[in-house]
């Protein structure tokens, strides 16, 4: 015979005497059993539960009454594995906030051990100073579930989400809760961002060395952009002022503006108005009649201006142009003319003219060391060219163009590893585009093997902590060795100082002796 949850207990009391059977099942409304009760059992509950109780209430006071009955679940060896194989750590409580287990993830996360803490009630545990509040007695408290941080001894903030466990007549059985290290998952955060970061490092530089055709220029969005405007100036006359840090292509942007204008196929020539004295510049730009001073050669000399009629006079460093000459150049600008050295002679030109600085221009207006109408002149189209850091995509692609590049140059192949690409990729680039070229070059002339490690990476690309010492035993001659130590310390002086004006200033050489130098190691 089966009994329904309904009947009352008295029912199931004299069932059982009547009969000689060792259970009774119990059936719920769709008849299926919920559970089997002996007659010990049925006596037993019955010292606590009346007689007019249904056998349903008897059942769920059963749960209510006995948490015990998940002791031995809580200490089984399964119930033990499972738990301890969880990743975040786990802390339960009973009902009353007596610990009765933690996993070993809690044990790492805090420092704190099993047989500290099992039996304590919250509140001791408080007490000792080992955690700084207790979910659990929030849970208890206020019978949700609930999430806060909590400092523990070690010194570690983590997070806690506890969650109760309500018997049918919704008392707090237990509390579980959730335990994580907040570092621990910043940190994760991170390596699956670096993670991420190298999957498309190695991807680019894959995606480098399968390209067939060596154009990588201006891969990163920055570039892409600078082109367009580039593209649509390029069909003008337009003046175009490029500002930018040193190396950063410059020079070669406008190389291209000149290749994409009508004015192609004539002259383009280029005066860096930083390294040369002011006389000279004059001379350079308007050229001179024989005899005009003194070491003016004899038959005299035509002005870049003049040799560049129709095509594209380039002006690096016109931040560098002495006033006086800024007078003049303003004065060739309007005129579209202009008397040689010592000539009095006027030659009409058309020449397009395209100027670049390192420097802010707008600074030396407003320090008078520029003159503001030459300024608005040269600047029709403001190009800022950012410096490499700033599109890093593009180092790797680079990097790959010139291995190749000088591999063809010095006919011996080399490849970049990849690591090598990775730290090329990470570093911060002071001197730009030339700065990685030379390395690049550097790199091919010395690597032993067909692929270049990054053992031969010099100290600066290395990241902290890694640094070598330069090797002292190795014998060099002498003047190679001051070479390397002049190209060390001026670089290490750009990475600090940003620009050749400065660099030059700390190192105490001029500016023209630093931008030289940096040509000399191009070549
Ligand atoms: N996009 C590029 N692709 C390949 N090589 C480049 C690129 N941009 C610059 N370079 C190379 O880097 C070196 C420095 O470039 P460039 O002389 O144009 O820089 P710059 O800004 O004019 O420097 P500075 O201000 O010192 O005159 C040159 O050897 C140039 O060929």
């Amino acid at each position: 015979m089966k009994l329904h949850l309904n009947d009352p207990v008295h029912q199931a009391v004299e069932w059982l005497s009547e009969r000689d059977e060792e259970k009774i099942e119990v059936v719920n409304d769709q008849g299926e059993i919920v559970s089997k009760l002996s007659k010990e059992e049925v006596q037993l509950i019955l010292k606590n539960e009346s007689m007019s109780h249904t056998l349903g209430d008897m059942l769920h006071g059963q749960s209510a009454s006995d948490p015990n009955q998940y002791k031995d679940i809580l200490q089984s060896p399964f119930f033990n594995d499972i738990i301890n194989s969880l990743y975040d750590g786990v802390f339960i409580t009973n009902g009353d906030g007596i610990t009765v287990l933690i996993n070993r993830s809690y044990e790492r996360i805090t420092d704190l051990k099993a047989e500290q803490l099992i039996g304590l009630h919250m509140s001791e545990i408080i007490e000792a100073d080992y955690i700084s509040k207790s979910a659990s007695l929030q849970v208890i408290k206020e019978k949700r579930p609930v999430t806060l941080m909590q400092q523990i001894s070690n010194g570690r903030n983590i997070i806690v989400s506890g969650t109760p466990i309500f018997s049918k007549n919704q008392e707090i059985l237990y509390v579980v809760n959730s335990v994580r290290d907040i570092t621990e998952l910043l940190q994760l955060k991170h390596d699956m961002e670096d993670l991420q970061e190298l999957k498309n490092l190695r991807q680019s530089s894959k995606e480098a060395y399968s390209k067939s055709d060596s154009s990588p220029f201006y891969t990163s969005e920055k570039m892409k952009s600078i082109m367009t405007l580039i593209k649509r100036a390029a069909k003008t006359d337009a003046k175009v002022l490029l500002h930018g840090e040193t190396g950063v292509g410059k020079t070669m942007i406008a190389k291209q503006i000149h290749e994409l204008s009508n004015r192609a196929d004539q002259n383009f020539l280029e005066l860096n108005c930083g390294a040369l004295p002011s006389s000279l510049i004059e001379a350079e730009l308007f050229g001179y009649e024989p005899g005009a001073f003194t070491g003016a050669l004899k038959k005299g000399k035509k002005g870049l201006l003049e040799v560049a009629d129709h095509g594209t006079l380039f002006l690096d460093e016109i931040g560098d142009l002495p006033l006086d000459l800024q007078v003049k150049l303003l004065k060739v600008i309007e005129d579209q003319a202009f008397y040689p050295v010592g000539s009095s002679t006027l030659k009409h030109i058309h020449v397009r003219l395209i100027a670049a600085s390192h420097k802010d221009l707008k600074k030396l207006v407003a320090s008078g060391d520029f003159r503001e109408d030459l300024y608005y002149r040269l600047n029709v189209v403001p190009l800022h060219i950012p410096p490499l850091r700033e599109r890093r995509k593009e180092i790797i692609p680079l990097a790959r163009l010139f291995a190749e590049e000088f591999s063809g140059t010095y006919e011996i192949e080399r490849t970049l590893h990849v690591d090598v690409l990775e730290l090329l990729y990470d570093y911060d680039w002071p001197g730009n585009i030339r700065e990685l070229k030379n390395l690049i070059e550097q790199l091919v002339v010395l690597a032993p093997d067909k692929e270049i490690t990054r053992d031969l990476l010099p100290e600066e690309l290395l990241p902290t902590g890694q640094q070598r010492m330069s090797d002292l035993d190795d014998i060099v001659p002498l003047k190679a060795a001051v070479e390397n130590i002049e190209r060390e310390m001026i670089t290490k002086a750009l990475k600090k100082y940003k620009t050749t004006r400065k660099a030059a200033e700390a190192l105490e050489v001029s500016q023209s002796t630093i931008v030289q130098k940096m040509k000399k190691w191009e070549k």
